[in-house]
């Protein structure tokens, strides 16, 4: 087997998905919002050095058809128990292939930079591993040691957490890989520093059409 991480990417269902980005605008503008961040995110970590190969984890069928339709598997969540439930199940799927290296990256990283990706692997080496957010209290990437188990601890204080649980905190900038968005602010933020194809043309479309 050819070395690399396989990676986790787990998404709630679209029209329960990030309730604190949502405003006034149309549910089906928000799940298009919503959708392009997760592909954009998907899609520059598949460019990433390091990274063997990404698998989704949604229970939402228009989700699943999008990625689907650029050649990305997706599990759904069982039990649909949340997010930590949701990695573990991916967790227990990729390891009934004999996947070794196992990580779970947030979907709401519309700026990330194929490039911070990998160096953030490469730092990791073969330990348990994660990147905080920008704010420093979440979580964006965790990393199983190698033949480890995940036990992700995703939720409120992750960071934390995930260190309280013996994962070795990543300290690079990395500021594309550490800027989730979960609202108005953060998708600003992302924008600074470069949105992903899809994210930026939603926002293009926010400013050209009434929302
Ligand atoms: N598959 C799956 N993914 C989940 C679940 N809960 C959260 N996620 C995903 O985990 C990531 C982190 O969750 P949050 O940042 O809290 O996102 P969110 O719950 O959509 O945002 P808020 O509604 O604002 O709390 C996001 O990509 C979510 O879509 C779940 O039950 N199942
Ligand atoms: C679930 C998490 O994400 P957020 O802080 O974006 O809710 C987390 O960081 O563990």
């Amino acid at each position: 087997m050819n070395g690399g991480v396989s990676l986790l990417v787990p998404i709630k269902p679209l029209h329960l998905a990030k309730s604190r980005l949502r405003d006034d605008r149309p549910a089906a503008r928000h799940a298009d919002l919503v959708s392009a961040i997760a592909l954009d995110t998907v899609e520059a970590a598949r460019r990433a050095a390091g990274v063997r190969a990404v698998l989704v984890v949604t229970s939402d069928p228009r989700l699943a058809e999008s990625f689907a339709a650029v050649g990305v598997e997706v599990v759904a969540d069982d039990p649909a128990a949340g997010l930590n439930p949701a990695l573990e199940h991916g967790e227990r799927v990729l390891r009934s292939r004999g996947e070794a290296r196992i990580g779970a990256l947030q979907a709401d990283l519309p700026a990330l930079r194929s490039a911070e990706l990998a160096a953030a692997l490469e730092q990791a080496g073969p330990e348990r591993a994660f990147s905080a957010d920008h704010q420093g209290t979440g979580t964006t990437l965790l990393l199983a040691a190698a033949h480890g188990a995940l036990a992700p601890r995703f939720g409120p204080g992750s960071a934390a957490a995930h260190v309280s649980s013996g994962a070795r905190a990543l300290d690079g900038e990395w500021a594309s890989l550490r800027c989730d968005v979960d609202t108005a602010a953060d998708l600003r933020r992302a924008t600074g520093l470069g949105l992903g194809e899809r994210t930026a043309a939603w926002l293009a479309g926010a400013a050209g059409n009434p929302r």
